[in-house]
This record gives C-alpha cells, sequence and structure tokens, in this order.
C-alpha cells in the first residue's frame, strides 16, 4: 500500500499518484519557523485502508495531518492529490464559545447547509442520531467526537483524517469509535488517516501503521512495525511487548507490505 516515490512531475500534476492513490507525499517536510518538525515524508494513502499514525508527544503527528488538510504549509516537498481526493477532517480539539449556544443540527449545518435526510444518516453513521437537537457546549467529550465524525461524513469523504479523535475517551469508548470507523470504512469504502496513542486498538484495527519521530522511524503492518528495534525504542520494551501480544490475539489478514526502517 505504502511505497518511496520517486517521480519529479510538476506540482500541479496528479499522474504521478501511484494507481489508485488518493493522496501521496514526496519529501515533504514542516517547520514551524526555524525549527524542522518533519522531515522527508514520503507516504501513499490508498482507497478503503485504514492507516494509523503513532509516535510519541511532540513527534509531529499533529503537524503531518494538519499539512494533509492543507492548514500548513510545507516548507519543502509536496503533497500529490487525486480528483477524486475529498477530505473529511476530525479535528484533536473544537474551540466553541461557551456564550454562543448552537445546538447539533445547526452546528453540522456549518459551513454548508444539508438536507435533513442526509443529516439523519450522517448522525447514524457516527451514532450520534439521538444528539441532533442537543446543544453543543452539553456534549460529553465521546458525543462531541461523534458529532465531529458525523460534520466530516457529511461531505461524504473518499479520506477521513482523525487526529486522536479518541483523545478523553475510556475504553469502552475508544474500542467503540474504532468499530464504528471500521464499519464506515467497510460502508463508503473511504480510506481512513488516524493519529492514535491507543497503541493496543492501533495493533487491532489499522492496515498500516506509520511510526513518526520527525521522520518516518518505520512504518509497515502492525506486527511488523510491533517487532522493530525502532519502535521499541521509541515506546519502550514493555508497551512494544503489551502491542505484540495483543496483535497475536487478534491478527487478521496478511497483504504483502514492506516494513521500511528508515532509522
Ligand atoms: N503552531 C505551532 N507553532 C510552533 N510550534 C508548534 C506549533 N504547533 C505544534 N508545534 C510544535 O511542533 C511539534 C510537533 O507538534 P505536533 O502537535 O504535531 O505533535 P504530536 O505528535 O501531534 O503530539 P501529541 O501526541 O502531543 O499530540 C511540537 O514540538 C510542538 O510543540
Amino acid at each position: 500500500m505504502f511505497s518511496r516515490l520517486s517521480s519529479t512531475s510538476t506540482p500541479s500534476s496528479s499522474t504521478s499518484l501511484p494507481d489508485q492513490a488518493l493522496l501521496s507525499t514526496e519529501q515533504l517536510s514542516v517547520q514551524f519557523g526555524q525549527r524542522p518538525i518533519l522531515k522527508d515524508i514520503n507516504l501513499v494513502l490508498q482507497p478503503g485502508r485504514i492507516v494509523t499514525l503513532i509516535g510519541p508527544n511532540g513527534s509531529g503527528k499533529s503537524a503531518l495531518v494538519k499539512t494533509l488538510v492543507g492548514a500548513i504549509k510545507p516548507a519543502a516537498g509536496r503533497i500529490i492529490r487525486s480528483p477524486a481526493l475529498k477530505i473529511g477532517y476530525v479535528p484533536q480539539r473544537l474551540h466553541l464559545d461557551a456564550t454562543l449556544p448552537m445546538t447539533v443540527r445547526r452546528f453540522v449545518n456549518l459551513p454548508h447547509r444539508h438536507a435533513s435526510r442526509d443529516i439523519t444518516e450522517a448522525l447514524e453513521q457516527a451514532g450520534a442520531e439521538h444528539l441532533l437537537n442537543a446543544a453543543m457546549n452539553h456534549l460529553s467529550g465521546g458525543q462531541l467526537q461523534r458529532v465531529l465524525l458525523a460534520r466530516a461524513l457529511l461531505s461524504r469523504p473518499t479520506l477521513l483524517l482523525l487526529d486522536e479523535a479518541t483523545q478523553g475517551l475510556d475504553h469502552r469508548g475508544v474500542a467503540e469509535f474504532y468499530q464504528r470507523i471500521e464499519q464506515i470504512r467497510q460502508r463508503s469504502q473511504c480510506a481512513v488517516l488516524m493519529v492514535s496513542h491507543d497503541l493496543h486498538v492501533v495493533m487491532r484495527t489499522a492496515d498500516h501503521v506509520i511510526c513518526l519521530n520527525g521522520h518516518i522511524c518505520c512504518e509497515g503492518q502492525p506486527e511488523q512495525v510491533a517487532s522493530s528495534p525502532h519502535y521499541h525504542a521509541l515506546f519502550g520494551d514493555q508497551v512494544a511487548s503489551t502491542l505484540a501480544f495483543y496483535r497475536h490475539q487478534h491478527v487478521g489478514h496478511h497483504d504483502e507490505e514492506r516494513l521500511h526502517h528508515a532509522g
């Protein structure tokens, strides 16, 4: 699913995208001021696949997602987008003005109004159908995440980008959320790129894992990453072993994917 890219075609071209790919990056680098955050990120996102970005705090996961969304301008490299790419973005946080009351119905109609039927369907898919008339600033963390997911689904995305969408959820909430994402993926065949700290769930649900620490340290199928020395070095042997165990218990299909070690 992932491959290193060597194409040098012009930035406006999408012809250098690998077959069927929705998005790829070439030598993408990001910096804040003079400070390098991400260096030489090469990735390819294919339809219908769940890719998880893991890495320690401050390793650049959110920065990468925001760059893919277009909210951060890369310092170098480029992003190649397929004409079929339609991003649904679920942010890490949402800052709402507590003095400005707003219902879920109104929120999901921003910035564009949607047909009631579509709103109902999106809320159902996200498990938030009962929240239509709730006040946004009365939602629990888990309810808010589901509403944000519903809003992202309303754009009928071909790529769902989730930035730590399960932050603050309890174990059950996390498991339910990932189950929901899996159902959405199966139903709509959208690609999913998610940032996650829920390492044990990552190992069960992802098709491909990218381990980030300013650059791609290692990537591949979850069990490949779990046995990578780079991954052990980043997360510590104890955590890493737990993951390997989880994966062993829940191991699924085996695609031919390469584990890339960039050090
Ligand atoms: N707007 C900004 N201006 C300057 N530095 C920033 C900005 N946003 C993030 N950073 C820095 O960039 C680095 C990467 O941040 P990022 O939020 O991408 O990390 P992360 O891997 O998502 O972390 P976490 O797991 O804690 O969410 C951090 O050192 C952070 O302090």
